[in-house]
């Protein structure tokens, strides 16, 4: 197999170069302390690339990497990654959108608290300049004072509770959100924005796009309070920085804490030269915790996008997110798989791909067809296939795609099963989703099953007679192979089916040998 490569642009945790480099159909190529024009002139061979704030994902990055399939960024905000031109290419942008969230909340909060009391100031005051001045650094106090929070998302909304917990007044102002994620938790939803400019402290917490880009300007400084105190770890120029470093000069502003910069690094900011500021150099995302986290799925997902498998956290599908409700993300990632799975189990030429949908999952079937495609061609088209592309493609080689939508009659609330007919064999594969986003595969060809889809597995048909599981292992264990699962399913008449989870690569000699095993019918090995 032609092996793919990942290139990671900017420092992940050794944790995520250790994914990466585990796998031997991957090659990594580690770009992290390459000088950007360096970049671009590699970037051509690469498959997918991880990213971090520090790369713009730009027309010159793109026109650079023509090879380029996905790009993941590693972490939430992707103003600096240009999601049409990767769109016009055919390259699929993700990003992590959860796993920093924490650590962004605190170091919010950090710099609540550092408004708050200025004790960076009075840090540096005793360190740098060895003066012991109690009386210069008065602060003010957090309980009973009014937050403006712009922006309710993952950050800040938890921002919002843990200021609540100091006693602090909550108004919150996020156009799309419903008023009650915020009145649900005691705190104030306002539609005006006049209610946050009238705030002692104010933080944002929105995406940086068209809208937001100087949601806070001279204007706005001007209706605040004299004496505001303003947080800015989302991005720079959010807050209009002229208006910032003019507004803390005047002491309208009494105090800043900002982690972002329009142009970063900024060592050379004008913001940096005013004493009533605390400034961090983007640390937002980087605690250990999060930083291992972000890299584990950032290389995860990265791996996934390589071999077609999955691309999770897409961004820019031709299916418009605001109509994919949340509990429709996780059929669209597990009919992926499962259309990857059924590829692997027959191959051979595809005839037709069709989804068999029980519940209120039906309302989704196209959406889950393009997905079930582009799972179904992967093997066979290596990585041309997209979301874009997959109907075409699939039209283009005579292949039948079809859904039908039935009640729910197995019990399951929603289930989806792919039947993928070659000139070889039928095969159809079952999955459902159990909670918010646990995806399964619970039927193999009418076998009943309940496992992850994920990993490296052997899928076994045999005679249902004693002593197979017996057979199977002891070849497994000859080879030095750790059984991680293993899953039966047994059928109505004689035949049953194994889904033996591995550790490790199987080579084909192994599935040779276990196809002379007497009970054997068939058997696969597949990789998720
Ligand atoms: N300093 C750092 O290292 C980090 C910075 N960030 C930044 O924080 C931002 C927010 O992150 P999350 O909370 O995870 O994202 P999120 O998507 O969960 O929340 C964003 C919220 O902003 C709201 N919003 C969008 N446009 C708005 C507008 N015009 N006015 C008011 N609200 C608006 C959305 O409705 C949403 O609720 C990211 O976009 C990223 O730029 C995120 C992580 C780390
Ligand atoms: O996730 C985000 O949006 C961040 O701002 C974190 O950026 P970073 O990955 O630290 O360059």
């Amino acid at each position: 197999m032609k092996q793919k490569k990942i290139i990671v642009c900017d420092a992940i945790h050794e944790k995520g170069f250790a994914i990466l480099r585990a796998e031997k159909d991957i090659e990594v190529i580690d770009a992290v302390r390459l000088p950007k024009d360096e970049l671009l002139k590699i970037i051509g061979e690469s498959d997918v690339a991880i990213t971090r704030s520090s790369t713009d994902v730009d027309e010159k990055f793109l026109n650079a990497a023509t090879n380029l399939k996905a790009i993941v960024r590693a972490g939430v905000g992707v103003d600096n990654v240009d999601q049409d031109g990767c769109s016009r290419r055919g390259i699929i942008a993700m990003n992590v959108p959860t796993a920093n969230t924490i650590a962004a909340v605190e170091l919010t909060m950090a710099h609540l608290l550092g408004c708050a009391r200025s004790f960076t100031n009075a840090n540096n005051h005793l360190k740098i300049d060895r003066v012991w001045n109690r009386e210069k650094w008065y602060g003010v106090e957090l309980c009973a004072k009014r937050l403006g929070v712009i922006g309710f998302g993952n950050i800040g909304s938890r921002v919002a509770i843990r200021a609540k917990a100091f006693g602090m007044e909550v108004v919150a102002y996020d156009p799309y959100i419903s008023a009650s994620k915020v009145t649900d938790l005691g705190m104030t939803y306002t539609e005006n924005f006049n209610d946050i400019l009238s705030c002692d402290f104010i933080t944002i917490h929105t995406p940086k796009n068209k809208e937001t880009i100087n949601i806070i300007s001279h204007d706005e400084i001007a209706k605040m309070k004299d004496g505001v105190r303003l947080i800015n770890c989302a991005r720079g120029g959010l807050y209009n920085e002229d208006a910032l470093v003019e507004g803390i000069k005047s002491g309208k502003i009494a105090f800043a804490g900002i982690d972002v910069f329009s142009k970063e690094p900024a060592t050379n900011h004008p913001l940096l030269d005013l004493e009533h500021i605390c400034v961090t150099p983007h640390l937002g995302a980087n605690t250990l915790e999060s930083q291992e986290k972000i890299a584990i799925q950032a290389a995860e997902n990265a791996i996934s996008a390589a071999r077609g498998i999955s691309y999770p956290n897409a961004l820019n599908l031709p299916i418009k997110a605001e109509d994919i409700p949340a509990f429709v993300e996780p059929y669209l990632e597990l009919v992926q798989k499962m259309g990857f799975l059924a590829a692997q189990l027959n191959r051979s030429a595809i005839k037709s791909i069709k989804l068999e949908l029980e519940g209120e999952i039906g309302g989704y079937a196209k959406s889950l067809l393009t997905f079930g495609i582009v799972g179904s061609l992967k093997e066979a088209n290596e990585n041309k296939i997209n979301y874009v592309n997959a109907e075409f493609v699939a039209k283009e080689k005579n292949i039948e795609s079809k859904f039908e939508v039935a009640a729910s009659s197995s019990g399951y609330k929603n289930k989806v099963t792919l039947v993928l007919t070659t000139e070889k064999d039928v095969v159809s594969i079952s999955g459902t989703v159990f909670g918010e986003d646990e995806q399964r595969i619970v039927g193999i060809n009418g076998f009943k099953f309940d496992f992850k889809p994920k990993g490296k597995m052997i899928i076994f048909k045999n005679n249902d007679v004693p002593g197979v599981i017996a057979h199977i292992a002891t070849i497994l264990a000859k080879e030095g192979i750790n059984i991680a699962d293993f899953r039966l399913g047994r059928g109505a008449h004689q035949f049953a089916m194994a889904v033996i989870l591995v550790d490790t690569d199987i080579d084909k000699k192994i599935i040779a040998e276990l196809t002379k095993l007497e009970s054997c019918v068939w058997v696969e090995y597949a990789v998720l």
